[in-house]
């Protein structure tokens, strides 16, 4: 049997290569030719999965190693009975760890203010509960669920009118609510001037030109992990954003392997095997991690903190560079994502004793650790 891989799927050989021979290929460069003699095909977002890359192969599995599947084609699965997974969930945490650092890093009053939260699945879920463990005060919109599975329920509108909005829903473009271009022009000018706009969602839930205008019209504080068009985003809307970063939010090394292991229990269950390779197997503790004394300061030294673990500032930093100084910026993009450093969560650090009991709280409801 052949299994073949995106080459930036972290422990690959670890985990699939206890069940066949792999072919590990770049995911934006695997061709119908490629997948001749495979059974299972394992991907991460930038593979498109549809007819074209499948027919006349004998890949009867196809796994993404993501939370989205925009990029699955899940109708032609049906029809020619391929049986696929997700990893819903596996880098959730990661991106609210994306959102907490964004917030923080801007200094905006976040920890006083109402956040809005668009989408409250597994990563708008995850926000909402921490945010709430903060005492934020939250409003929710999501169409598809009910006032039972959350009180901050109500519409559209109100959300978009609080001081920060996150953008968590897939991309679709069918159904009763389709999310592309969920944010319009009126939907963007309901969004107060000093509010901060976050999408780590994907990029087309919001029309980027209509973005664009706003931005040349009024100072808002947008935060950009995901573009329109991605690898090729619209570099002038770059220098409007706040922070920018290429799709990273879900790039924790935590939440990445997660995603190898979801895919990897998924395809031994396919093949009638029994999952013998754990997480536990080939992510290690970190050598040091204790987080330095940085300050008491509520909130600001949250920044202190969090930077230590993880400083979105420096993604920020490396991405525009990369975008201004690069004949190729799509390239450039694709590169940064395939050599990003690794980032582990909140959870591996722990706090220094001196911090107060108020900041402390704090930083242990959004995910660090106190050394007992
Ligand atoms: N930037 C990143 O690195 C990154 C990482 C992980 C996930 N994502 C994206 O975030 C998306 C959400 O992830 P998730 O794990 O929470 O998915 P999920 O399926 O668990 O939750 C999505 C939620 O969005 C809601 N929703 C659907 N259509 C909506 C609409 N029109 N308006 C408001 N809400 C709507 C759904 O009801 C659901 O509750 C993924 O589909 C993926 O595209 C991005
Ligand atoms: O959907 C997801 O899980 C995230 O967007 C994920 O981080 C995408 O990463 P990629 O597959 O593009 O490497």
């Amino acid at each position: 049997m052949k299994i073949t891989i995106d080459e930036n799927i972290p422990y690959a050989q670890e985990f699939f290569g206890s069940l066949a021979d792999i072919q590990l290929l770049p995911g934006r460069e695997i061709t119908n030719a490629d997948l001749q003699d495979s059974q299972a095909l394992i991907v991460r977002s930038v593979t498109r999965v549809d007819q074209r890359l499948l027919a006349n192969t004998p890949v009867n599995f196809v796994g993404t190693c993501t939370i989205g599947t925009d990029h699955l084609d899940l109708s032609y699965f049906q029809e020619h009975d391929i049986n696929w997974s997700s990893a819903p969930g596996c880098n959730a945490n990661s991106v609210v760890e994306y959102v907490i650092s964004a917030l923080s890093a801007l200094n905006a009053p976040w920890i006083t203010s109402t956040v809005g939260i668009i989408g409250c699945g597994n990563v708008g879920g995850a926000l909402y509960r921490k945010l709430k463990q903060l005492g934020i005060k939250c409003r929710v919109y999501d169409p598809f669920l009910s006032d039972g599975q959350c009180a901050d329920l109500t519409d559209l509108e109100i959300v978009l009118q609080s001081n920060v909005i996150c953008l968590h829903t897939p991309l679709t473009t069918t159904g009763p609510h389709p999310t592309f271009h969920l944010l319009g022009d009126n939907e963007l000018e309901l969004i107060a001037d000093d509010a901060v706009l976050i999408n780590a969602g994907r990029g087309a839930v919001i029309d980027n030109q209509a973005l664009y205008r706003q931005l040349t019209q009024r100072n808002l504080k947008v935060v950009l992990d995901v573009w329109e068009g991605e690898p090729n985003i619209m570099l002038k809307l770059l220098d409007h954003v706040s922070i920018a970063t290429p799709h990273i939010a879900g790039y924790s090394y935590d939440g990445k392997v997660a995603g190898t292991e979801m895919i990897y229990s998924a395809l031994c269950k396919h093949l009638s095997r029994l999952p013998t390779v754990k997480v536990g197997d080939v992510l290690r503790e970190l050598e040091s991690p204790a987080l330095h004394w940085s300050g008491n300061r509520f909130p600001s030294d949250i920044y202190a903190y969090v930077r230590q673990s993880y400083d979105i500032l420096n993604d920020d930093k490396i991405f525009r560079a990369s975008q201004m100084n690069s004949i190729s910026p799509g390239k450039a993009f694709d590169e940064l994502r395939k050599n990003y450093p690794i980032r582990r969560e909140f959870a591996n650090y722990y706090l220094p004793t001196q911090v107060s009991d108020r900041l402390k709280n704090s930083l242990i409801a959004i995910g660090f650790r106190e050394l007992h």
